[in-house]
């Protein structure tokens, strides 16, 4: 638990880039992790042998290589959790347009990105959310929102970006929903899911977390975003200026991820984890930082409609191979995880059937 004197200073210390304006020889002590004797090192051997299987769209969609990459694609879910997407189809101009603004975006003045504060209460906007089981904070300053459906988007926050932004924003928010539609199409023909259970995606939901992680004098001994596994159906990262810091924990080790250019990384989230009955994994990551240069990312969060059911597809599971997560509404699902700390795979493991009930 943490003092409320330590919730004042974590509250206090609202933007890490607020924080390296002043020269730093040292990192506060609220950002300092112990790090235990048997955690894997912070930044494992770079010439890790394990490179995350990279699958393309374009082969999965024409051509003849379309059941070979699916095979790829299923296998890449089942052993990582993990793959890189390639020739996606997403535009390049977007991109890159994305990139400049929400580069600009967090280069803002403070006073400005404060305009989006997290509100006490809430869990969208510029900031951190502070959990009573906090005892350290990320490097690393975050604005987290939720985009579709339009309905549920906050006045105070897209709808009041920069214009450019706002215009860019809407574009990538259109193209990564579709893309992650397709994905999801993809997933549920190589898990054999039938395709009426897969409906509850569409129009799903959407959000957006923009991180900017600022360089770090000291970057062994902080974490820019704590190990967790994502509560989405899958989650599409945009490594926007091309710096590398994604962990990925595979058989006990953290494999570093290269970044690819034009390359999303696409994870297995929570509910999908679920909804495959266990087949593929929501596997935990983590970003780290470095002395030299900031890393900018754009996760987007894809899950089913808010109404929607989950729990383990009804075409995959039998008396031989029994439903091994309970089934909830996807709205509780979601309170359920933002009242959770990122604290590896916590949460699923609360919707895991025990041994002992395992039932149909
Ligand atoms: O910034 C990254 O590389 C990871 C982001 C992430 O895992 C998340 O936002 O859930
Ligand atoms: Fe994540």
């Amino acid at each position: 638990m943490v003092s409320s004197e330590l919730v004042r200073m974590f509250e206090e210390v609202l933007s890490v880039q607020e924080l390296i304006k002043k020269p730093l020889t040292s990192v506060p002590q609220c950002y300092v992790r112990q790090q235990c004797h048997n955690e894997p090192a912070l930044f494992p051997d770079e010439t890790s042998s394990q490179e995350l299987p990279i699958i393309s769209l374009r082969k999965l969609i024409h051509g003849e290589d379309t059941e070979l990459e699916l095979e790829k694609l299923n296998s890449a879910c089942r052993d990582w959790g993990f793959f890189q997407l390639v020739e996606h189809g997403i535009s390049p101009a977007v991109l890159k347009t994305l990139k400049d603004e929400v580069e600009g975006f967090f280069t803002l003045p403070s006073e400005e990105k404060m305009k989006y504060k997290i509100q006490p209460g809430d869990v969208e906007g510029y900031g951190r959310v502070i959990r009573a089981d906090d005892t350290k904070l990320d490097w690393g300053d975050r604005f987290f929102f939720k985009t579709n459906p339009r309905s549920i988007r906050k006045p105070h926050l897209l709808p009041q970006f920069p214009s450019s932004f706002r215009s860019v924003l809407e574009s990538y928010i259109n193209e990564v929903q579709n893309l992650g539609m397709r994905v999801i199409g993809l997933l549920g023909k190589a898990l054999k899911i039938e395709k009426r259970e897969l409906e509850v995606f569409e129009d799903g939901i959407q959000n957006l977390r923009m991180t900017y992680y600022p360089p770090c004098p000291e970057p062994d001994l902080v974490m820019g975003l704590s190990a967790h596994s994502d509560a989405s159906g899958i989650t599409i990262l945009n490594q926007m200026n091309g710096v590398n810091g994604l962990q990925i924990k595979k058989d006990g080790d953290w494999i570093p991820v290269n970044v690819l250019s034009d390359a999303f990384v696409i994870n297995i989230g929570d509910i999908l984890e679920i909804m495959s009955n266990g087949a593929y994994k929501s596997v935990e990551h983590r970003a780290t930082v470095n002395s030299e240069k900031e890393r900018i990312s754009i996760a987007m969060f894809y899950l089913p409609k808010l109404q929607a059911d989950i729990g383990p597809a009804f075409s995959l599971t039998n008396p031989e191979n029994p439903p091994l997560f309970k089934r909830t509404e996807v709205g509780t699902y979601v309170e359920d995880y933002f009242t959770h700390k990122l604290d590896g795979k916590s949460y699923l493991d609360l919707m895991r059937i025990s041994d002992q009930n395992l039932s149909i």
